[in-house]
């Protein structure tokens, strides 16, 4: 798999009808196999910025460019051979064997009714290989644990051999382990990655850059170890926010707590 470039100019997005922007003009670009974490608040735009990088929702403003190609200049097909996601919501895939979601993976790949060959299996049973999925290879989506099911569509994902990957919250639901596994995954793919996270520990660990947003408004992009001070982080997520280094790896590490109340006490 070959990673692009991904640049973002001036992108907004707003609700059909409504005036008012839920994400306001954001640009950024991340070069080729970079990770970019993206991390702010409930409600403060991530997985709306996400939806209209993986080409699910048009941008009321600015561009989103894949290797210098505008990802609306594209077909939905040119698009997903170059651009998959994996999101929180996967509903639509119960039915279906873990094998047969991997192959969907496959679609955009083929013109017409063109069945899937040889080509395809090898691509499958790579990906299926890597995230150690051959055992449920067989068990329906439905009866598979929000890991291993997590599991299968980011395989799924990875079976479009995209240049950029999106990833909307990917270790929600999952245990340690299993959040360790996504992180070790994210790290080592070499795709160009764009992640939403709230856990910003993680993303310290994981990024190569943070964008930092608030009521749909970029605060900041830049590497997380510079970018994300006490100042930025409590002002965003409105807590107090103290970064440490961790005794043992010296990682850094933030801890949080509400901020004191002044005026009147019950
Ligand atoms: N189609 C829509 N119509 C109206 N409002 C929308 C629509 N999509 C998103 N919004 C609003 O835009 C804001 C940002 O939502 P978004 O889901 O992007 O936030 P988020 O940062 O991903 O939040 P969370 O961390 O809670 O998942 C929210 O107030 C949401 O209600």
């Amino acid at each position: 798999m070959k990673a692009a470039e991904l640049e973002v100019a001036g992108v907004s997005w707003a609700p059909t009808k409504s005036a008012e922007s839920v994400l306001h003009p954001t640009s950024f670009r991340i070069a080729p196999g970079r990770v970019l974490g993206v991390v702010g608040p409930n409600g403060a735009g991530k997985s709306t910025l996400l939806r209209l990088l993986y080409r699910f929702q048009r941008p009321k403003t600015g561009h989103v460019r894949v290797g210098g190609q505008d990802i609306w200049a594209l077909s939905a097909r040119g698009a997903a051979r170059r651009i998959a996601a994996v999101l929180q919501e996967q509903a639509s895939a119960f039915g279906l064997t873990a094998r047969e979601i991997v192959r969907l993976g496959r679609t955009p790949h083929h013109s017409g009714f063109a069945a899937s060959g040889a080509g395809d299996d090898a691509v499958i049973d790579r990906v299926m290989g890597a995230l150690s999925l051959h055992p449920l290879a067989d068990r329906d989506f439905g009866t598979l644990s929000g890991g291993e099911r997590q599991r299968v569509m980011v395989a799924r994902a990875l079976a479009q051999e995209p240049q950029v990957l999106i990833l909307d919250e990917p270790t929600n639901h999952l245990d340690v382990r299993n959040q360790l596994e996504v992180v070790s995954l994210i790290q080592t793919l070499g795709l160009t990655i764009v992640v939403s996270l709230h856990d910003l520990n993680m993303a310290i660990g994981v990024c190569d850059d943070v964008l930092v947003l608030k009521d749909g408004h970029p605060q900041g992009f830049g590497p997380p170890q510079t970018l994300l001070s006490d100042g930025l982080v409590s002002d965003t997520f409105r807590v107090d926010a103290r970064r440490d280094h961790l005794a043992r790896s010296g990682a850094a590490h933030f801890s949080f707590s509400l901020p004191k109340k002044t005026g009147p006490t019950l």
